[in-house]
């Protein structure tokens, strides 16, 4: 594509020259081959890709969008405000608009994105509408799966996946929307037909300086929706009407509002909830009045509303109630997600993903609700994040559980003794916790600890298959260990 026509949707910019090379790829790092490429230079967090502005054209790049002077080695340089979010329209562009075209499901919230993502794509599968997924675990298309960097990729990414979407005959996509991506614009190319929210609860406090910014990221997925239809389809927002947030949602949405709830009055409900040690059993209100007794394998209240959610979703995509229900009645778990690990034991041990202080307190009171025996969690909380939420995930963990063991999770460049302590301070000195800092230490010395029908709680890293100790990526899986543990102790 020429330089020119790659540029034509964007609103501001100066060209240095005038030349208009073909642009063959777009590239953001240096370090790969550029092939004729639009070399985009990002100012990141850790470093400054303006600085490798020289290298990429030295590795064949043809051009360069830069936001400051940058040596570009004579190659003609294309100056916006902001490289990152012209990034997301220029890739929507050189890869043909594909979501103008598909039918788009995008996730936002605290906890249960990713749930809710797999929720629709098994729902919309099963009503065969093969859907392609990008969330946390990995991206889907056909059941192929491929690795993902971030929740939500980065703009050029995103839309090259979509390409491929379409080029494989897959036409809707559903995606988890993080709070960074909207942020940093990565999804400003992305033509959704559907945003969900699931919740909004204290996170990334690192990143948002507070929790008034970190609504107002959450609240760019329902403003930038855009018009109210999209090729004859109403656009629409779903809501969990449960949550004080949504009520921001709905002022900043020019879409149908679709909001669902089991609380509050909502267009879809849930009634009559039990919650038992294999999952939940409640009556599904659907907004055509339509009452559907649903059992899911998945446990909790906060299971309820993820099901919610992605019933919205799909009801709003066209899929009948019946063959929802059917479908979210099929699902047994996601990986790591409440997921058990049985090795032959007499005690339950449970992976969690709960990594923030409401998704430990929800997972911790579920399993309040049906623990015969004594309930042990074992917590950690990641090095170089949102330090606020230590000393209240350590204080949930031994409020709640019956013992803790704190441990190291991810601690990436901090001394992990040092976020222990910071997590130590939410807790009285006479609560019942040990601090172990080895998370395999922390998880042998629990599984050896365990009477028959105790529940183990192994929170922090669900599908995670690594865990990140200064810059050293090691390969770690609490599924894994847990298993070994038992192992061990049975011999
Ligand atoms: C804080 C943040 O958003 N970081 C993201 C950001 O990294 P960065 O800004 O640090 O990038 P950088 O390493 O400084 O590099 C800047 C630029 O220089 C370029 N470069 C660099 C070196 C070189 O030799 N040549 C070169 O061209 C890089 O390719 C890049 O374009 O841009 C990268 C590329 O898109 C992301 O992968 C990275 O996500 C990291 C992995 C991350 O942890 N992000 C978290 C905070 C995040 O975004 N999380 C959310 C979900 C969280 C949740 O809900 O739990 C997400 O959506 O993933
Ligand atoms: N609707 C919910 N409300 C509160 N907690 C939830 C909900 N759904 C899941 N959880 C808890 O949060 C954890 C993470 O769930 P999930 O991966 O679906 O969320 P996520 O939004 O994708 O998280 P992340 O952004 O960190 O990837 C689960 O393991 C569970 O403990």
């Amino acid at each position: 594509m020429e330089l020119k026509a790659l540029l034509s949707n964007l609103l501001n910019y100066t060209l240095n020259k005038d030349e208009n090379p073909n642009i063959e790829t777009i590239e953001m790092d240096s370090r790969k081959p550029q092939k004729n490429s639009l070399f985009v230079c990002i100012e990141g967090f850790t470093m400054d890709g303006h600085d490798f502005a020289r290298q990429a054209a030295e590795n064949g790049a043809a051009a360069i969008l830069a936001e400051k002077e940058v040596d570009s080695a004579g190659l003609p340089v294309i100056m916006v405000n902001d490289t990152r979010r012209a990034l997301a329209i220029l890739s929507d562009v050189f890869y043909e608009h594909p979501t103008q075209s598909m039918h788009l499901i995008g996730i936002t919230g605290t906890n249960g994105k990713t749930t809710t993502s797999h929720l629709i794509e098994k729902i919309l599968s099963d009503a065969s509408i093969p859907a392609g997924l990008i969330g946390t675990i990995d991206m889907k298309i056909k059941g192929k799966s491929y690795k993902v960097a971030n929740t939500t990729p980065e703009s050029l990414f995103l839309q090259k996946a979509f390409h491929q979407m379409k080029e494989e005959g897959v036409k809707t996509a559903v995606m988890e929307v993080s709070s960074h991506a909207l942020d940093q614009g990565r999804v400003r190319g992305c033509d959704f037909n559907i945003a969900v929210f699931t919740n909004l609860t204290q996170d990334h406090l690192d990143y948002h300086r507070n929790m008034e910014e970190y609504l107002y990221a959450k609240s760019l997925l329902f403003s930038q929706m855009g018009n109210v239809y999209k090729n004859d389809e109403v656009k629409a927002a779903v809501l969990n009407n449960d949550d004080p947030a949504s009520s921001a949602f709905k002022r900043v949405t020019s879409s149908q509002v679709l909001t669902y709830g089991i609380d509050t009055a909502s267009d879809m409900m849930a009634k009559d909830i039990e919650i038992t040690s294999r999952g939940t059993v409640f009556t599904l209100i659907a907004p055509n009045h339509e009452n559907v007794k649903v059992t899911l394998n998945l446990i909790g209240k906060f299971s309820v509303y993820n099901a919610l959610a992605a019933a919205s979703a799909c009801f709003l995509s066209g899929v009948p109630l019946k063959q929802i229900v059917k479908s979210l009645e099929a699902v047994t778990g996601v990986p790591g997600r409440f997921e058990t690990v049985d090795a032959g034991q007499d005690f339950t041990v449970i992976v969690d993903y709960s990594h923030t202080p409401d998704s430990l307190e929800n997972v911790l009171r579920t399993i309040k609700e049906f623990a015969k025996g004594k309930v042990t969690a074992i917590v950690g909380c990641g090095g170089d994040r949102d330090k606020t939420k230590r000393p209240i995930m350590a204080g949930i963990a031994v409020q709640l559980a019956d013992e803790a063991v704190f441990t190291s999770d991810n601690p990436r460049s901090e001394d992990p003794m040092s976020i222990l302590k910071d997590m130590e301070e939410g807790v009285d000195a006479d609560a019942r916790y040990v601090t172990i800092p080895d998370r395999k230490e922390a998880i042998e010395y629990a599984v050896s600890k365990a009477s028959k029908d105790d529940i183990l709680l192994i929170a922090g890293k669900g599908h995670e298959t690594y865990q990140i100790i200064g810059s050293d990526v090691l390969t770690f899986d609490d599924r894994e260990v847990a298993k070994e543990a038992i192992g061990g102790i049975k011999k």
